[in-house]
């Protein structure tokens, strides 16, 4: 598959601060990606800059082919959610949806009126007096309905309750198996939409740190819990991510590969092994305790 964006040496600074230091990477197309990070790792940063409302201070990039900075024919293919969407003060819902129509060549009407049924969205309500939920499910919908080529959703689910979190997951999911398109989905709540993400991108500090198939990611990481001693002659030398000691026990996240002969030979030597949740995995090489690591990407030990 194709790349739809490109990164190169992508560096963003505000003043002394570095928010993107040197970020390299490409989406691929027609793939949900999940860019992860703590508060602060640069993920608003790189999509402001990825579509067209702020400049790289230095690096290459490259949006469908070309730079998106004030680009109408690579900006009207992307459509960009964000947690802190602002509206004209006198806009009703409908009027929202309406200039969303106007927007996105590819707005689904009905697909947009079946989702304001789903949230349950006042469609003459003023949007300022939408509640904190209202406001995030017509983000949502906006954000779906225009099935842009390539969609941002930058924590789009703020003051959503838990259903309606799960008829976000569900509608997004459903019609992306239907209409395949490029989807970023910028999250701090990584274990509800793990099952949704097909690719890894994590940000640290600026500096990635995972760009990785979550696939790959879960085939490759175990937790294994036992005696030290133990868990060190399994391990047989395969990256350490983590490590927590309690007297003689351990419980090291590793990654491999492992062979299913490694799950016999762990069991034989009285060890349990466990999987990774994406969300485990992120605490663990971010967290401020995780030390075993360098910023590059792939570069764990
Ligand atoms: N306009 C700005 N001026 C100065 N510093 C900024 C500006 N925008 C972002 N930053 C800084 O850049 C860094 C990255 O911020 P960014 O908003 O991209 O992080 P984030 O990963 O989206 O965080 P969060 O998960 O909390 O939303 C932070 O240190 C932030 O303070």
């Amino acid at each position: 598959m194709s790349p739809v964006v490109t990164a190169s040496g992508v560096t963003k600074r505000f003043g002394r601060t570095t928010a993107l230091d040197e970020v390299s990477f490409t989406l691929t197309e027609n793939t949900i990606h999940g860019l992860l990070g703590r508060n602060g790792a640069g993920k608003t940063t790189l999509m402001q800059i990825l579509t067209g409302q702020n400049h790289a201070t230095s690096g290459d990039l490259s949006v469908f082919g070309q730079h998106p900075y004030e680009n109408a024919e690579v900006l009207t293919r992307v459509c960009f959610i964000k947690e802190s969407q602002t509206y004209p003060q006198v806009f009703q819902v409908r009027h929202a949806l309406e200039a969303a129509r106007l927007l996105f060549p590819n707005w689904d009407e009905d697909f947009a009126a079946a989702l304001v049924e789903d949230f349950q969205l006042p469609l003459r309500r003023q949007v300022r007096k939408l509640s904190r939920g209202m406001l995030s499910a017509l983000g949502v919908i906006i954000g779906l309905a225009a099935r842009a080529e390539l969609t941002f959703f930058d924590e789009p689910y703020l003051g959503l309750d838990a259903t309606a979190r799960q008829t976000f997951y569900d509608r997004l999911l459903a019609d992306y198996a239907e209409h395949p398109r490029t989807i970023v989905l910028s999250t701090h709540l990584i274990d509800e939409v793990a099952n949704l993400i097909e690719h890894v991108l994590l940000l640290d500090r600026g500096r990635i740190l995972l760009d990785e198939s979550a696939e790959e990611l879960r085939a490759e990481l175990v937790t294994v819990s036992g005696p030290l001693a133990a868990v060190e002659q399994w391990r047989n030398g395969a990256e350490e991510l983590h490590r927590e000691r309690m007297g003689n026990l351990v419980r090291a996240t590793l990654r491999g590969p492992f062979e299913p002969s490694d799950r016999h030979r762990a069991s034989s030597l009285g060890l349990e092994v466990a999987p990774v949740s994406l969300q485990e995995l992120v605490v663990r090489l971010t967290g401020t305790t995780s030390g075993a690591r360098t910023a590059d990407k792939g570069e764990l030990r």
